[in-house]
Parts: structure tokens; C-alpha cells; sequence
């Protein structure tokens, strides 16, 4: 297949919201039931880079499907202005909505596949509603099988594919038009862990081999870590913030982005745990997350020559945008406890926890955040 130009992040945007909200009346009528209604998408400024892999994640309810439905214009915005590939979508008549509209592929949670059709005939259909010759849509279709690894499946109905294969077949009837942009609006959300890893394996050929920039609707934050170079955090229609992956996971501002993040690392203690710990493990117990040196992190240099112990009790190393990622809590005994701590200090953030006997609480990972924000 060829490849879009523009493969990796840049800064040329491809997609700009500034300053859009979009309301949903209450039942009432006129302006009062404005205010008794839904802000759905609340003042929302964003730019997505082309070749980027763009994450909105939220909880349900947050507004994430109305800011694709208003990008790709099936809602029209209330207020501010939405361009996308050099078009003011917030402006556009008829004609333009349908240009628009080839230019972007939608992924879907239930796949909206053709149930009577086969897969050939479900990858072949925007291409029959674009016009294309009967040679040009064959000789497309087996491109686009071959591509998300379906070309066995051809003559199959969606009945019969296992829920990764559908959405498989779903993406292929995405690219058929060769759109610059894609949305998927929760596609992996109705799949299985493992199925999940293989549909966002196949988004990341789809960016890097075709250039085709992503918006990734989620409300898991595993999918953003694995898949995204920047990401949006949604809640109650506002974008609450925004930025490179690594840098939200490294540094997260609001306690809505912490709660995201929890929930796809495991590898800080939450306060019941370290509870624990501390039965266990007496001594000094600190929290150190891993810098990204490039050479890894040498645990035992920070202990070296020194009366003092370090024992890793807790933690885990992952990865965020193929970044190491992680943090790893220590147990540190001996006479040179606090010489090691301050080893510890000068190469990498860490939080004290102190000991069983004199305990500190701003080790609290969530609520130190919640300091932050002056909650
Ligand atoms: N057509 C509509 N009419 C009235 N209210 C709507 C409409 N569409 C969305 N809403 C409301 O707007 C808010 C945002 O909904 P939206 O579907 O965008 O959120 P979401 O983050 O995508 O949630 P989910 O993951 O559950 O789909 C919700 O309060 C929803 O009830």
C-alpha cells in the first residue's frame, strides 16, 4: 500500500478545535433549557498534529463522542470554530460535509459491520458509494485484506470472524478511501486484553506505515500508553488537560488524570498496600520513580560504600510511548540510611514514606496530587 506523507509526529496540524461547545437542550424549550441541559463539549481548544497518534480519554459521560461527532461534523458546534485539513468544518455547506467525510474513517466499539454481507463486500462498500470501477475495488479490497492480515477471510460473513477479526475488517473499510484521518471511538472497548494488544498493534501500522493520523477515543488509559503520543483528559465536557504521553504520566496535574493513570500502572503502592509494607518492612520505605537514563537504573549504586541496605519491596518498569516508564519502592536499612536517600534524591524523584515506627503521609501518591491542586 502506499504510505500518506508525513509518517511521523510534527507540529503541522491537522486537526484545530478553539474555543467549541456544543450543548444539548433539556426538555424545556428555548434559551432557558440551554441552561437546564447538557454542556457536552465545554470551551474545547485542541490541536492534533498530522501523523500524530492523538488519545481522548474520559469517563463515560465525559463528551469524548460528541468531540468526534463534531469533528467529522454529525453535530454541528454551538460555539468556536473546528478546521481539519485546511477545511473550517464549522463552516462547511453540503458538498464540503461530504469531502470532509472521505477524508476521515471511523472505527466503531461494535464494529457496524453488514451482517448479510461478506467481509470483501463490507471492506468494498464505501468504495462502490465513491464510484470506483469493478477492476480498481478488487484489486483495493485484496490490498486492504492483505494489509490487516484477513485475505483468507474474504468470502466470510462477520458472523462467523471472532470480535479482533471484525474490527479488523472494520478498519480496512476505514482506509478504503485512503482517508488522512482516522477516528476510533472506543474500537477496542468490546474486545479481550490480548485481542485488544493486536487491533492497537494494527492502529500503530496503520499510523506509522500509512501516516494516517489517529484519534483514539478511550476510557482506558492502557490504550493511551500503548498506542498514543499525546493524549486529551476529558471530564464534564472540558478538557482538563492535555500533553506528550510520557510527560501526563510522569508529571499528571489533576486528580482525574491520576485516577486514569492508576488505573494501567500498578507500580505505586496505593495506602492499603503500603499499610502492608510497612508490617512487613520496617525500615526507611521511599518511592522511586525510574528516570529514562537510556542505561537503566542501578539499583545497588546508591548503597555502594555505604552501612546500608536497599530491597526492592515493590514496583514495576513498563512502558509509555516506548519510553521505560515505572517506579520501584524500596525498603533501605543500616546506619547510612540517609546518605543513601540522598543519593537516591539527586537522580531521581522520590517519595519518602519513612518508617513503620515514624511513618510520613505525603507519600500518598493521589493526594499529593491533590495538594497540587489545592483540593
Ligand atoms: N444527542 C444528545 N442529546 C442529549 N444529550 C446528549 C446527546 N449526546 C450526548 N449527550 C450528553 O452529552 C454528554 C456527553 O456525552 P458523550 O456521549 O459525548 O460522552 P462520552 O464521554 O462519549 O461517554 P460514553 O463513553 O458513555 O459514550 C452526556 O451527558 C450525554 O448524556
Amino acid at each position: 500500500m502506499s504510505a500518506a506523507p508525513g509518517t511521523s509526529t510534527g507540529a503541522d496540524p491537522i486537526i484545530v478545535l478553539d474555543g467549541v461547545s456544543k450543548f444539548f437542550a433539556g426538555r424545556g424549550r428555548g434559551e432557558a433549557s440551554v441552561a437546564r441541559g447538557v454542556r457536552a463539549v465545554d470551551d474545547v481548544s485542541l490541536r492534533i498534529a498530522r501523523g500524530e497518534v492523538f488519545g481522548v480519554v474520559g469517563y463515560s459521560g465525559a463528551g469524548k463522542s460528541t468531540l468526534v461527532r463534531l469533528i467529522n461534523a454529525l453535530e454541528r458546534a454551538d460555539a468556536g470554530t473546528i478546521d481539519v485539513d485546511g477545511r473550517r468544518v464549522t463552516e462547511l455547506g453540503e458538498r464540503g460535509l461530504r469531502d470532509l467525510r472521505a477524508d476521515i474513517g471511523m472505527v466503531f466499539q461494535q464494529f457496524n459491520l453488514f451482517g448479510a454481507r461478506t467481509v470483501a463486500r463490507n471492506v468494498e462498500y464505501p468504495l462502490r458509494l465513491a464510484g470506483w470501477s469493478r477492476d480498481r475495488r478488487r484489486a483495493r479490497v485484496a490490498e486492504l485484506l492483505e494489509f490487516v492480515g484477513l485475505s483468507d477471510k474474504a468470502r466470510s460473513y462477520p458472523a462467523q470472524l471472532s470480535g479482533g477479526q471484525k474490527q479488523r475488517v472494520g478498519i480496512a473499510r476505514a482506509l478504503a478511501t485512503s482517508p488522512h484521518i482516522l477516528l476510533a471511538d472506543e474500537a477496542t472497548s468490546a474486545l479481550d486484553p490480548e485481542t485488544t494488544r493486536d487491533v492497537l498493534d494494527l492502529l500503530r501500522r496503520v499510523n506509522r506505515e500509512l501516516g494516517v493520523t489517529i484519534v483514539v477515543i478511550t476510557h482506558e488509559m492502557s490504550v493511551v500508553q500503548y498506542v498514543c503520543h499525546k493524549v486529551a483528559v476529558m471530564e464534564d465536557g472540558k478538557v482538563v488537560e492535555h500533553g506528550d504521553v510520557y510527560q501526563i504520566f510522569a508529571d499528571p496535574q489533576t486528580q482525574a488524570t491520576c485516577r486514569f493513570i492508576q488505573t494501567a500502572l500498578k507500580d505505586r503502592p496505593a495506602p492499603d498496600v503500603v499499610a502492608r509494607l510497612r508490617e512487613r518492612h520496617p525500615g526507611r520505605l521511599v518511592v522511586v520513580t525510574l528516570p529514562d537514563t537510556g542505561r537503566g537504573f542501578d539499583v545497588t549504586a546508591f548503597t555502594t560504600g555505604l552501612d546500608a541496605r536497599a530491597a526492592v519491596v515493590y514496583g514495576g518498569v513498563t512502558e509509555v510511548g516506548d519510553r521505560p516508564f515505572g517506579s520501584l519502592t524500596l525498603e533501605l536499612t543500616g546506619p547510612q540510611t540517609e546518605d543513601a536517600v540522598t543519593r537516591l534524591r539527586d537522580a531521581a524523584p522520590v517519595v519518602d514514606l519513612g518508617t513503620a515506627a515514624d511513618p510520613l503521609d505525603d507519600a500518598r501518591w493521589v493526594e499529593s496530587i491533590a495538594r497540587k491542586e489545592g483540593a
